[in-house]
C-alpha cells in the first residue's frame, strides 16, 4: 500500500510517499481502508520531534511509528477474531493516538478507538473530527464542566480545535466569546459565537465580561493575563500552544509553571489538558454531528502524496480550521 513514511525527524522534506506492507489486524483490531485523514498540530510536532522531551515517548532518534497521521475516516476492510461490534463495509472514523499511521491506504486500529462515522458527514468531514473534537469536548465538558448559562471564552477560535469548540460550547448551552484574527471574525460568528474579539485590534484579557471557562488553544499569553477574564471561581483550561514552543526544556517547565505548581496558590481552577481518544468521545461527537450541532470546517484538502505541503501549510499556524488529506 502507499503511505507517508518518515525515517528521521525534521522538516516536511523528511516525509516520503512509499510502498509498504499493508498492516494485518490483531484479534482486537479492525483493518480500515482509509478514505480521508486529517492533520493536527500534533503531526508537525511528531514530524520534527519537537519538543525533544516528546522523543522519549515517540522514539529517540526517529519516530518509532514510521507512518505519520492520527485522524482518519474510511471503511472496515477486515476484523480481528475478537471484534464484535464492527463488520467489513462499516463506515468508521477514529484517532490512532501515538500509534500513528493514518496517512496511508490502510490502517489497523483497536476496536475501542474507532466508531461509526456520522451518517451526515463526508469522509473528509468525519476525518476532521477526532483529535480536535475530542480536545474540544474534553476541555469544555469533562474538564471545564460547562453548563447551560455559562460564559466560555475560546482563544484560538478559528483553528482546528477552536472551530469545533465554539460549536460544542454552544451545544452545551454556553454563551461563547471567540478570539481570532480579523480575517476569521465572520467565520467564528457563523459558527455561533455570541461575541468575537479580534486579537489584532483588542486584548481579550481586558474583556470586561467575566467567563466561567477560558479555553486557551494558543499559549501565547501569561497565566496572569489568561485568568483576568475569568469569574473568581472560573476554570482555565490550557491545551497546547506555548507548551511546545521553545523546545525540550522550556516545554515541561512551562507546563509545570502554568498548570500545576501555580494552581494551589490561586482561586481559579487551572488544568492542563491532554486529549485521550476513546470510542465514547467519538460517539458523542457523532451524536452532535448527526443532530446538526457540529459541522467540521475544512480549509484545504490535499491528496496523499502532498502531505508534506499540507503539513507545511498547517505549521504556519494560521490555517482556517482543518486541513484534510484525501486518500
Ligand atoms: N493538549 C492536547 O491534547 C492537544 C493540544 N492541541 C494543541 O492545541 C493548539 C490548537 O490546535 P489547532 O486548533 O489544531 O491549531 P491550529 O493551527 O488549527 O489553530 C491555531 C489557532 O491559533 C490562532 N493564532 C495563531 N497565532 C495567534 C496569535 N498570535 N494570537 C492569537 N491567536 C493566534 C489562529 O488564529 P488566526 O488564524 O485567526 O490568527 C488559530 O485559530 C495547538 O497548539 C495544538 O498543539 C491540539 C490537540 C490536542
Amino acid at each position: 500500500m502507499k503511505a507517508i513514511v518518515q525515517d528521521r525527524y525534521g522538516p516536511p522534506g523528511t516525509l516520503m510517499l512509499a510502498d509498504v506492507d499493508a498492516p494485518v489486524p490483531a484479534a482486537d483490531e479492525v483493518l480500515v481502508r482509509v478514505e480521508a485523514a486529517a492533520l493536527n498540530a500534533y503531526d508537525w510536532h511528531v514530524m520534527r520531534g519537537d519538543p525533544l522531551m516528546a522523543r522519549l515517548a515517540l522514539g529517540r532518534s526517529r519516530p518509532r511509528a514510521r507512518i505519520r497521521g492520527r485522524d482518519f475516516a474510511g471503511r472496515v476492510a477486515a476484523v480481528g477474531a475478537h471484534v464484535r461490534q464492527l463488520r467489513p463495509g462499516d463506515a468508521v472514523f477514529g484517532d490512532l493516538g501515538d500509534a500513528n499511521g493514518a496517512f496511508a491506504e490502510y490502517v489497523c486500529v483497536r476496536e475501542t478507538l474507532v466508531a461509526a462515522k456520522p451518517a451526515n458527514l463526508t469522509p473528509q468531514q468525519a476525518a476532521a473530527l477526532p483529535l480536535a473534537g475530542i480536545t474540544a469536548l474534553m476541555g469544555l465538558r469533562d474538564v471545564g464542566q460547562v453548563e447551560p448559562g455559562h460564559r466560555v471564552l475560546i482563544n484560538g477560535a478559528s483553528g482546528g480545535v477552536g472551530t469545533l469548540a465554539v460549536q460544542l460550547a454552544k451545544a452545551l448551552g454556553a454563551t461563547v466569546t471567540g478570539v481570532c484574527s480579523s480575517r476569521n471574525v465572520d467565520l467564528v460568528c457563523s459558527l455561533g459565537a455570541d461575541h468575537v474579539v479580534d486579537y489584532t485590534r483588542d486584548d481579550f484579557t481586558r474583556d470586561t465580561r467575566r467567563h466561567d471557562v477560558v479555553l486557551d488553544l494558543v499559549g501565547n499569553r501569561s497565566l496572569t493575563a489568561l485568568r483576568r477574564p475569568l469569574t473568581p471561581t472560573g476554570t482555565l483550561v490550557l491545551s497546547g500552544g506555548g507548551v511546545y514552543r521553545g523546545g525540550s526544556l522550556i516545554g515541561p517547565v512551562w507546563l509545570i509553571a502554568r498548570g500545576r505548581l501555580v494552581a494551589p496558590f490561586v482561586r481559579h481552577r487551572i488544568v492542563t489538558l491532554t486529549a485521550a481518544p476513546s470510542r465514547q468521545h467519538l460517539d458523542t461527537l457523532r451524536a452532535h454531528a448527526e443532530a446538526g450541532r457540529l459541522t467540521p470546517v475544512i480549509d484545504r484538502t490535499y491528496p496523499l502524496h502532498e502531505v508534506p505541503q499540507a503539513i507545511a501549510y498547517l505549521e504556519g499556524e494560521h490555517a482556517r480550521a482543518k486541513v484534510v488529506i484525501t486518500v
